[in-house]
């Protein structure tokens, strides 16, 4: 579903991603592990388009971003680390507004925006101002947000920054069922390890480059680690190399 080619990007002398390469199989739940700075939301950003790719190549469902964006964004939902939510408009006017970005027609973006908030739980909330939902279902309208246009690949950039403990687990719960429910593809990226599930494919990110992947029990089994903490501290500590050293 996601094919990750020898991805390289710099911000001037700092170099952000040196020479990444990974691959996501169809369907399912799979996280991208990494501490602060390495290299997360750079990668989010290229597949998005939000940055200009410099070198490698990045290709979803097959379609290669460099020399089909636009087929590829359709592909593609993104919930990012930032919120990006109008609150002075309601539920549904950010739904709408979004549809319309993607050009779908009137009809169809109400039937969707529908079909999406009673995915989300969110139905009865549909005329209040966003200001009004609490942090965990401003998230969910988010998710809604990613799927109005139907995307095969739903990527979140730690998405759960800024939840209590309990909403955190409940919006991962929630993904999951996504995936289970839907056959979604799911690209959850975080530094935070209680939301990996020992079966989950993990790709590990640090300091610009994969240092480790595959599923997060055989991670810890390859690294003699007796938690995924523990596997994360051994394999991103080996990696103390600077910036402008990297690419
Ligand atoms: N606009 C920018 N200009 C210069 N350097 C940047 C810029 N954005 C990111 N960087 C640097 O690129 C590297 C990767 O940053 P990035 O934000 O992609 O990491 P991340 O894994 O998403 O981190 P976090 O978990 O803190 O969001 C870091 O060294 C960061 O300081």
């Amino acid at each position: 579903m996601l094919e990750i080619d020898e991805v390289e990007h710099r911000y001037g002398a700092r170099c952000a991603l040196a020479g990444v390469s990974f691959a996501l199989a169809r369907g399912g739940f799979h996280a991208l592990l990494g501490p602060n700075g390495a290299g997360k939301s750079t990668l989010i950003g290229l597949m998005t388009g939000l940055l200009r790719g410099q070198a490698g190549e990045i290709r979803i469902d097959g379609h290669s971003l460099n020399r089909d964006p636009r087929r590829v964004r359709r592909q593609l939902g993104v919930v990012f680390q930032q919120p990006t939510l109008d609150l002075d408009l309601s539920v549904r006017q950010n739904l709408l507004y979004h549809a319309s970005l993607h050009g779908l027609g009137r009809r169809l973006a109400r039937q969707r925006c529908d079909r999406e908030l009673a995915r989300q739980g969110l139905e009865a909330r549909a005329g209040e101002r966003v200001r009004q939902l609490n942090g965990g279902h401003r998230r969910r309208l988010e998710i809604a947000r990613a799927l109005l246009h139907e995307p095969a690949l739903l990527v979140l950039d730690e998405a759960s920054v800024g939840l209590d403990a309990a909403s955190r687990q409940a919006l991962n719960e929630h993904v999951r069922a996504l995936c289970r429910e839907r056959g979604m593809t799911v690209l959850w990226t975080t530094h935070l390890l209680d939301e990996i599930a020992p079966d989950d494919n993990v790709v590990m990110l640090c300091a610009g480059s994969v240092v480790a992947s595959g599923r997060a029990d055989a991670l810890c089994r390859r690294t003699e680690s007796r938690t995924l903490q523990d596997a994360f501290r051994r394999l991103t500590t080996l990696q103390d190399i600077p910036a402008e050293e990297r690419c």
